[in-house]
């Protein structure tokens, strides 16, 4: 009888995943679907609340971190239908109507809920509204939204000097600003442009590099009017907009995509199809990155799916290369530095990604972690200040890893492990369902390990 490749155990509330490829070798094929795009999932269950009327999303993500928003939303009266099939039905209360909810709104693990809402919450005059999250999120820097909406004269308290949840929000009539970003987050940006619904005027912001621009796509497709610079990296929305719910049809997300990207390009032998994928050019950067490593991928069946572009993506292994990743392409590839980390110890040479500082404030610090975690499966990988130098081309062995409970340090620590020697044991995998439920699944399905 053969043994399986891929194993989940459940330990009390954690989960450990065992991975041991077989001697004889493994490679992946298949045709595979990935869950929905994380932040457009957010965002259409925060408009469709807001908005008037019914909202309709398909390809809803399914994972924790939207279940996370629509919590928040249901206490503050949104009718959102059980988050059980990816068809997810919205009754939105319109602008300006969420209600002072009677408990304290808990974000969880997601960084987007939390600073998302906060520009909705702050620009509801009349309600009070406390926010937390977990542990992760409750250590992650909140003053980034904070300040401009000070800015704007919302009345905000948190932990450490205004920095950290949980959060008391005061919400107020709100005056609008132009806010100049030091940072190019999506988070940033889309927290000021909701809050810029409910703000009499016009609300700017502007970046130094392009972030991912779902809000504004999905904010037009409601109803609101934004005026774009793609040369200053402006968006300005006009305060008071009608916003009427929408049928929105959520691609599959890159990001969860890259995992099988990687994974095909190092597993040799390995081809996999991956269906449905959302390809806008704000996230494209892992497919850029790959390219400049000589990675084996085509777009097929290109097409437009309710204002967003998708594609089916076909990836074979191959030789990568090492190469540079940094500067105005990193917010493009924010979520797939870890991922990336691990293509590049099986390319030849070196790989250096840098200006990638923001990594140190995700669910964990994901520079300290992959380096961490990689160095135990004997790969030569070195911390830097903002990023990570790998040489690649040592062979990885087995090892007792941890996820951090970061989804993606999980799901990028499985990936290394197809390629390393005996069996490694991934620790509080159970993250990965932030993100992607399906995982653990579709890595037995193309392993043909099910
Ligand atoms: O707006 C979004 O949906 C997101 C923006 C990014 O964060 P930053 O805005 O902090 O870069 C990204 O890391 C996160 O997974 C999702
Ligand atoms: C950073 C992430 O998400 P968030 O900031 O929403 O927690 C992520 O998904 O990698």
């Amino acid at each position: 009888m053969s043994k399986s490749i891929i194993n989940l155990q459940s330990v009390e509330n954690q989960q450990i995943l065992t991975i041991t490829p077989p001697n004889t070798g493994l490679f992946l094929q298949g045709t595979l679907q990935i869950p929905g795009d994380k932040s457009i999932s957010h965002r259409a269950l925060m408009l469709g609340a807001i908005a008037e009327g019914e909202t309709i999303i398909e390809g809803l993500l399914l994972g924790e971190d939207p279940r996370s928003t629509a919590e928040c939303f249901r206490a503050m009266g949104a009718k959102i239908s059980p988050l059980n099939s990816d068809k997810v039905t919205v009754q939105g209360i319109g602008l300006g109507k969420l209600e002072e909810p009677q408990d304290v709104l808990n974000a969880g693990n997601s960084g987007t809920t939390m600073r998302l809402m906060l520009g909705l919450l702050a620009s509801h005059p009349d309600r009070l509204f406390c926010v937390t999250g977990d542990a992760s999120l409750r250590s992650r820097p909140m003053s980034r939204v904070i300040k401009p909406l000070q800015e704007m004269s919302a009345q905000i308290w948190g932990r450490k000097n205004n920095t950290l949840a949980p959060l008391s929000v005061k919400g107020q009539t709100l005056k609008p600003i132009h806010y100049h970003s030091p940072i190019a987050s999506a988070q940033v940006k889309s927290c000021i442009l909701l809050a810029g619904l409910m703000t009499e005027g016009k609300t700017t912001v502007t970046e130094p590099a392009l972030s991912r621009d779902h809000s504004e796509r999905l904010l037009q497709a409601f109803g609101a009017t934004l005026e774009i610079d793609s040369k200053t990296h402006s968006v300005t929305i006009i305060g008071h907009p009608k916003l009427t719910g929408q049928k929105v049809i959520v691609p599959g997300d890159i990001s969860s995509a890259a995992f099988w990207l990687v994974a095909a390009s190092i597993v040799p032998g390995s081809e996999l199809l991956i269906e449905n994928v959302g390809i806008n050019p704000t996230r494209t950067g892992i497919l850029e990155a790959l390219e400049m490593m000589d990675a084996d991928i085509t777009l097929e069946n290109k097409r437009i799916v309710t204002g967003e572009p998708v594609a089916d993506l076909r990836v074979k292994s191959c030789q990568l290369k090492g190469c540079t990743i940094a500067g105005d392409i990193l917010p493009r590839l924010i979520d797939e530095v870890p991922i990336l980390a691990v293509a590049a110890i099986f390319a030849t040479g070196k790989t250096v990604i840098k200006d990638a500082a923001e990594l140190r404030v995700k669910e964990s610090d994901r520079l300290a972690v992959m380096a961490s975690e990689l160095t135990k499966m004997g790969a030569n990988i070195t911390e830097l200040s903002d990023g990570l130098e790998i040489i690649g081309g040592t062979p990885l062995n087995a090892a007792d890893v941890d996820s951090y409970t970061d989804h993606r340090i999980a799901m990028s620590l499985a990936i290394a492990a197809l390629n390393a020697k005996g069996k490694t044991i991934i620790n509080r995998a159970e993250a990965a369902a932030i993100s992607y439920p399906e995982f653990v699944g579709t890595l037995q399905q193309v392993c043909g390990d099910k």
